[in-house]
């Protein structure tokens, strides 16, 4: 028997460690990569569906009849295409970086849970990949490359060819007698990718024809270092006592203060990367530390970027939402409490407590938020006392304090917020006793915090 070709082996060995994956796609250009792809990936799965998938960008006056290629090709292998048309908006980033987008997004769009995408990327493309993020100047992460697998969607996406280089699928490709389509875009050395794959690339190959298996070496130490890095993120995370606040999220400032400034900065990274926001620059991680971690006490600094925004109050960094709601909420003329309210943009229950707690008005509560001036007593005091001066003891964070929910009855403050009720608001009979129970009033965020 002739020796199977080392695109089949891949495959098959591929197919075989993946039994989780109940359906294959496979993201076809029509290129050459692609093709030696859905075709190995054909012959190797004998059992699950295998469709295609291709995202016709528009941007060349071919791009119709790529969708026809591809259309001829599956139908000769009896596979399903899926060909989704995309607008392709440049922004920022420049064309190729749109049309990846945008490609990425239909890849999204289509992959169920139980589904794995399979992408045509290989050895060259990976070292290519590699330059290109150091001459942007990433770090670890861009340096490991990209994954050989990773989530996309609802799906999973893979990247069985890395380990074969391009000569290797060209080989396959003519023993196969494929017919391909080129993009003639892939030779214009305006774009990043082109200048590097036939303007740099030959000229390192030449001197070090295995720089392609060097670089996948530094990638992979790239890798874990990532990976370490992300651990220590993760246990300095714990440490600093990540605490859900009422709008947005917190930590301890002393145990960032107690740690060196890079793996400061590495655990800030890795907060706001759970919370989904923008990832600072050297310049913001500056200002934090300058105006946040070393500034003063009670200042109110803020600092800001993108959808990202911190705060200092009383020994803890906050994490704000982008939005800071700072418009009073109107008052809300009468709430009996046994359903929530919404108020602005909160929203406020009473929670029933086994024990304690404050009464519950048959005539209701009036929601007003802070005029100024007001006074009260809280139930375990002897004296009233301003409620600037409470506030304060109360450490309730500064911009929460115009939205702070009171709850009047016959224009007195029976209750303030989550913190405290007056004297005189004492549930009379516990729970157990049939009567009514105390309530504890919960203050919620609506939406994104
Ligand atoms: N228009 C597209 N539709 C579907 N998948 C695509 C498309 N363009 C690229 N891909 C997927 O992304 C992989 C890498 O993209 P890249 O731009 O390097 O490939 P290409 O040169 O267009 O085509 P190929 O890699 O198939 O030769 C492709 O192998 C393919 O799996």
């Amino acid at each position: 028997m002739p020796d199977m070709p080392a695109v089949l082996e891949i495959l098959h060995q591929f197919v075989r460690e993946n039994p989780s994956v109940k359906r294959w796609w496979v993201a076809y250009s029509g290129g050459l990569d692609s093709s030696v792809l859905l075709r190995a990936l054909v012959e190797a799965e004998r059992s699950r569906p295998v469709l295609a998938l291709h995202v016709n960008h528009g941007l060349s006056a071919q791009a119709d009849a790529w969708q026809e290629h591809c259309q001829r090709e599956c139908d000769a292998l009896g596979v399903a295409l899926t060909a989704e048309t995309v607008r392709v908006e440049v922004q920022g980033r420049g064309l190729e970086d749109a049309a990846r987008q945008a490609r990425y997004q239909v890849f999204e769009q289509y992959l169920q849970p139980g589904d794995g995408l399979l992408l045509g990327h290989h050895q060259d493309d990976q070292a290519e990949t590699v330059l290109l993020r150091l001459l942007r100047g990433s770090g670890p992460k861009g340096l490991a490359g990209m994954a050989s697998e990773r989530v996309v969607g609802a799906g999973r996406l893979y990247r069985p060819l890395l380990g074969l280089n391009r000569e290797a699928l060209e080989q396959q490709a003519r023993q196969w007698c494929l017919s391909w389509v080129d993009d003639d875009s892939n030779r214009s050395l305006g774009f990043d990718r082109n200048y590097v794959r036939h303007a740099v690339m030959p000229a390192i190959q030449q001197r070090w024809p295995d720089v392609a298996e060097r670089w996948r070496q530094s990638s992979e130490v790239c890798r874990q270092s990532h990976e370490l890095i992300e651990e220590i993120a993760a246990e300095d995370w714990q440490k600093a006592g990540w605490q859900a606040e009422r709008l947005g999220s917190s930590l301890d400032l002393s145990v960032l203060q107690g740690l060196s400034e890079f793996r400061r900065g590495n655990v800030i990274r890795y907060w706001l990367q759970q919370q989904g926001r923008d990832l600072p620059e050297r310049v913001h991680l500056q200002q934090v530390e300058a105006q946040l971690v070393w500034g003063r006490e009670d200042s109110e600094a803020e600092v800001l970027w993108g959808r990202s925004r911190l705060r200092r109050f009383r020994q803890r960094l906050y994490l704000l939402p982008p939005q800071l709601i700072t418009a009073q909420p109107a008052v809300a003329e009468c709430w009996d409490g046994l359903t929530p309210l919404v108020w602005g943009h909160w929203q406020l229950r009473l929670e029933p407590q086994a024990e304690g707690g404050f009464r519950r008005p048959t005539q209701g509560f009036q929601v007003v938020s802070r005029q100024g001036g007001e006074r009260c007593q809280p139930f375990w005091r002897n004296k009233s006392q301003t409620l600037k001066k409470l506030l304060q003891e109360a450490s309730l964070e500064p911009w929460l304090r115009a939205q702070l929910p009171i709850l009047r009855v016959d224009g007195e403050i029976a209750v303030v917020g989550d913190l405290w009720f007056c004297r005189g608001w004492e549930a009379s009979a516990t729970a157990a006793g049939g009567a009514e129970p105390g309530y504890r009033l919960c203050w919620q965020a609506l939406g994104d915090r």
